[in-house]
């Protein structure tokens, strides 16, 4: 039995190429070689299932052959085709039945049409069907009809597929519009079920089709996770014409291809990572409901696209991840901004076949207000652009900020040995070796904070990369795999050919998800009443992978191996590993194969497998935006899932390298300093500050399930006396100008030129107050770091610097620190200290005069009145003799720090024999 015998008839394929042949029931595109390799290949029944149904079998029907037949594909197939034939002559004469009793194919029912068995009408055979009389193409609603294809042989002789004839096969004032908008909701609802097995739309969802209906414009910011595709996916079936996806990542446009050809509705993708060199022009011939293009090819496509609006007809130009277009968000990309070219090439007053301009439907997760405003202007949305906002709260995550040093193997057992237990508890019963682990893990009093990894510590790399491939895990061998064969890089989220080089060869070879069989059963709506919320609180998290992001490519290697090495099914995922290797973690992934993935931006946007239960940030991100977009891939099936920060609070971050003009570097700052202070927040519920920085009203107290919301906060204290002597330092350094009544923050020029003289960092203010005042001589900068963003925050002192920095740099006095200063009174300075300031006032660090001597002289200011003041001195012997001092304690020191090296190396020693006894 071959698979042939299921194909379309030869008549009915008559005048078609024999690319045009091979999409005639197949809706995701397969060649013929492919098909070769399967037979009696020993596929999985997960794959036996997914090549029939990409095949164009119903999904009920391939469950029922597989059940039936076996997960062999041959049995499968041939039990599906003798099905087929069973069935074909009932589903026919329903069918012709059904087109008979309604005037029109649009009116056809549900119900009426022939539901398994059959291969799915395809979207070419939309077309021809839509050619058997131009009045049922009028009414639209064809890709829907389920017809076997015998049905439409007489339909399709004598038919020739070009360019040329579609403006006549697909007649473009098809009064669609006229047809559904009437019972819209009722057709979207049957499809949901016949596609999707959803019951209803969400609100949004509505709400955005709706307004695509009303040939509108559309902006669309939901949550993750939330269903946005769904809104463009929708069109595309309501109406028979195309819908074209603008897409950043090629990933992305595959993961999406791959569902919507489970679901039954034909899509591609293009660009440069499309390795089929035909799919662009059967894709430009309408042979596709769905085109998935990145923003560089769709501004290359212009023609072709004009010619598919005349012919099969546009239905709608979707632009997802559309924060991509603002350099005031993240993952900027200048090719999004050149999308504006879709509104002036395709709007009715340029097409003279279009009664409406194709509406634009623009949709994110992450846009801040300003980043709203940007994308509306940039890319020339019309003046009566919907917007449709839903909460960005995800009520089922569970934030929460730890410190770590985060940068080596000490730190790595420490903050990792849960996940280890939680996993290799899971698969071995041996609950005794477990325990040990996790002793040992914690027993990293000795782990010294200044311990760093050293390279010979990666210098094994062909046994390291042996020990992942012995778990399943590397695709990649011997130094493609190594630490060394890496930079210390970073993913930049730039341009396109990043990741099309990295995805480009993915061949459709799907694989199904758990959750995707069994349609809605596995998502549940997340808790959003607070007594829901508090349930939670007491529920252990379900199983499911982790995925954890860290800022560069070297150390996804590092935790990978790491995690690899006591049993953790983990592999590393970045932009420069081999192809093979990141196609193997996604397909893994996927499957639920492996339970951790390390990996940086590069596997973020739009990743939608519904049980991921944590995500661990390792490393500061570089923005809330970043932050909220990956953390958005937890806890999509609407359960309870962790979103931790590990970062170093007492090191403010820096940004990663990347090209960036000088707006952006300035814009960049700006995020990364939101970020930092969501990481030093101590006093409120880490989910409001998150859904109010994208510009919404928390409308709950608290999500009551953050660690801020389930520790507390900690004691506020009065600070008065160190914040008053903050500003009164600042202002009096700055000028007795300062002091001065009339003295305006904006207005005054020429003491702003006169500030950027006397500029002192916050440093060098701590040095003069722990010189000046004995009460404040051990205090820690770490400590005032806080207060200094406490009275930023309060409006009392402004960066005087023009650069942005992500931590108060130069601070000076504005005229509401000048008031604080003048007032009189009791009044309290009540604060919560903040993250920062907490470490410092658990590290029992005592400050001697001599170390605060030491880091007087790296302040310049400093270093220049000390020599100032020597210079003056009478007799410059003593001065000498405090430099032949000086030189001998820098000796001692330098001495003591090989001391120390030396210690740190037995450390190393003594952690890595305890690891090796795990491995
Ligand atoms: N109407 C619906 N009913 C039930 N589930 C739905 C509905 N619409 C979408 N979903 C579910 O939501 C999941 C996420 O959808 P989708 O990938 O479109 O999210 P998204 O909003 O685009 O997220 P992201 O911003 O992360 O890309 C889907 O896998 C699907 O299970
Ligand atoms: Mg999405």
């Amino acid at each position: 039995m071959s698979y042939a015998s299921l194909r379309p008839p030869a008549e009915a394929l008559e005048g078609l190429t024999s690319d045009e042949f091979e999409v005639v029931g197949f809706h995701f595109f397969i060649d013929r070689e492919h098909f070769h390799t399967m037979d009696g290949n020993g596929l999985s029944s997960d794959e036996v299932i997914a090549k029939l149904i990409e095949m164009g079998f119903q999904n009920s029907s391939v469950l029922e052959a597989v059940k039936a037949a076996g997960p062999s594909f041959d049995d499968a197939l041939e039990y599906l085709s003798n099905y087929s034939h069973r069935n074909s002559r009932g589903a026919s004469s329903s069918s012709r039945c059904s087109t008979s009793n309604e005037k029109n194919l649009g009116k056809r029912t549900l119900s009426s049409l022939p539901s398994s068995g059959q291969l799915r009408q395809s979207s070419i055979l939309d077309h021809f069907q839509s050619t058997a009389g131009p009045k049922k193409c009028r009414t639209g609603f064809l890709p829907d009809a389920l017809v076997p294809v015998e049905e439409h042989k007489e339909d399709l002789s004598g038919m020739h597929c070009n360019l040329e004839t579609m403006s006549e096969l697909f007649p473009v004032d098809c009064p669609w519009e006229l047809d559904i908008a009437s019972d819209w909701e009722k057709k979207v609802v049957s499809l949901l079920q016949k596609h999707f097995r959803y019951s209803s739309l969400k609100n949004f969802q509505k709400e955005a089709l709706a307004a695509w209906l009303a040939h509108q414009d559309c902006l669309v910011l939901a949550a993750t996770g939330s269903g946005k595709s769904l809104c463009f996916q929708i069109p595309a079936l309501l109406t028979g014409k195309v819908v074209v996806v603008i897409s950043p990542l090629i990933s992305l446009m595959h993961d999406q291809c791959l569902k919507l050809a489970k679901h039954g509705v034909s899509a591609c993708f293009l660009g440069s990572g499309q390795p089929d060199s035909t799919v662009e022009q059967k894709a430009m011939r309408g042979m596709y409901s769905i085109v998935y293009v990145c923003p560089e090819t769709v501004l290359r496509l212009i023609k072709p696209l004009q010619r598919l609006a005349e012919g099969r007809g546009i239905a709608l130009f979707a632009i997802d991840e559309v924060h991509c277009v603002s350099k005031w968000g993240h993952d900027f990309r200048p090719d999004y901004r050149r999308l504006s070219v879709l509104r002036e090439n395709f709007s009715a007053c340029n097409l003279k076949f279009l009664k409406y301009d194709i509406p634009l439907m623009a949709l994110t997760a992450t846009a801040t207000i300003r980043v709203r405003e940007d994308i509306l202007k940039s890319l020339c949305m019309s003046k009566e652009t919907k917007i449709v906002i839903t909460s960005f709260f995800r009520p089922n995550l569970r934030f929460s900020v730890k410190h770590s040093r985060t940068s080596s193997p000490s730190s790595y057992a420490k903050d990792f040995s849960e996940l280890i237990d939680i996993y290799v508890r899971k698969r071995k019963t041996g609950e005794k070796k477990q325990t040990i682990i996790s002793e040992e893990l914690d027993d990293t009093s000795y782990g010294s904070d200044s311990y760093e990894i050293e390279d010979s510590y990666t210098g094994g790399d062909v046994d390291e990369v042996d020990s992942m491939e012995e778990n399943g895990l590397t695709a990649s061998k011997g130094k493609e795999m190594s630490v060394e064969y890496l930079e210390n890089d970073v993913d930049v989220f730039q341009s396109v050919d990043d990741w099309d080089v990295a995805f480009g060869e993915f061949n459709g070879q799907s694989s199904w998800e758990e959750g995707d069989m069994r349609g809605l059963s596995e998502t549940i709506d997340p808790p959003s009443k607070p007594e829901e919320r508090l349930r939670l609180l007491h529920e252990p998290l379900e199983q499911g992978p982790t995925i954890i992001y860290v800022p560069t490519r070297k150390e996804t290697l590092r935790i990978a191996k790491f995690l690899s090495g006591f049993g953790v099914k983990a592999a590393a995922y970045n932009a420069s590993l081999p192809k093979s290797h990141l196609r193997q973690v996604h397909k893994e992934f996927h499957e639920n194969t492996l339970e951790v993935v390390v990996a940086t931006i590069a596997f973020g946007m739009g990743i939608d497998k519904s049980n991921v239960r944590r995500i661990i940030h390792y490393g500061w991100p570089q923005s809330l935006e970043a932050y909220y977009q990956e953390a958005g891939r937890a806890g999509r099936d609407g359960k309870l899932a962790d979103c931790t920060l590990y970062a170093n609070l007492t090191r403010v971050p820096s940004l990663l390298p990347s090209k960036r003009s000088e707006d952006q570097t300035k814009q960049a700052y700006k995020m990364l300093s939101d970020c930092f202070r969501y990481g030093m927040n101590t006093s409120c519920c880490r989910a409001k500050i998150l859904v109010e920085y994208f510009g919404e009203d928390f409308s709950y107290d608290a999500c009551l399930l953050c660690d801020l919301c389930t520790d507390g906060v900690p004691q506020m204290q009065n600070l008065k006396e160190e914040a008053d002597l903050l500003v009164r330092v600042i202002a009096t350094n700055c000028g007795s100008t300062f002091m001065d009544d009339s003295y305006d923050d904006t207005t005054c020029t020429d003491i702003k030129q006169r500030r950027s003289m006397e500029m002192l960092n916050l440093r060098a203010y701590v040095s003069k107050i722990r010189e000046l005042y004995q009460k404040f001589v051990t205090t820690d900068l770490l400590w005032w770091r806080g207060l200094a963003r406490i009275l930023e925050g309060k409006g009392y002192i402004q960066e005087a610097d023009d650069k942005i920095h992500v931590q108060i740099k130069f601070p000076e006095p504005t005229k509401l620190g000048l008031e604080f200063l003048r007032s009189k009174g009791d009044e309290t300075f009540d604060v919560y200290p903040e993250a920062d300031m907490l470490l410092s006032m658990n590290k029992c660090t005592s400050y001697s005069t001599f170390t605060e001597w030491g880091k007087g002289w790296a302040d310049p200011e400093i270093r220049r009145q000390r020599l100032e003041r020597m210079r003056q001195k009478p007799d410059g012997s003593r001065g000498k003799q405090k430099q032949r001092k000086s030189r001998a304690s820098r000796k001692s020191r330098s001495r003591k720090s090989n001391k120390n090296n030396s210690d740190l190396r037995t450390v190393r020693g003594r952690i890595e024999a305890k690891l090796s006894k795990y491995k």
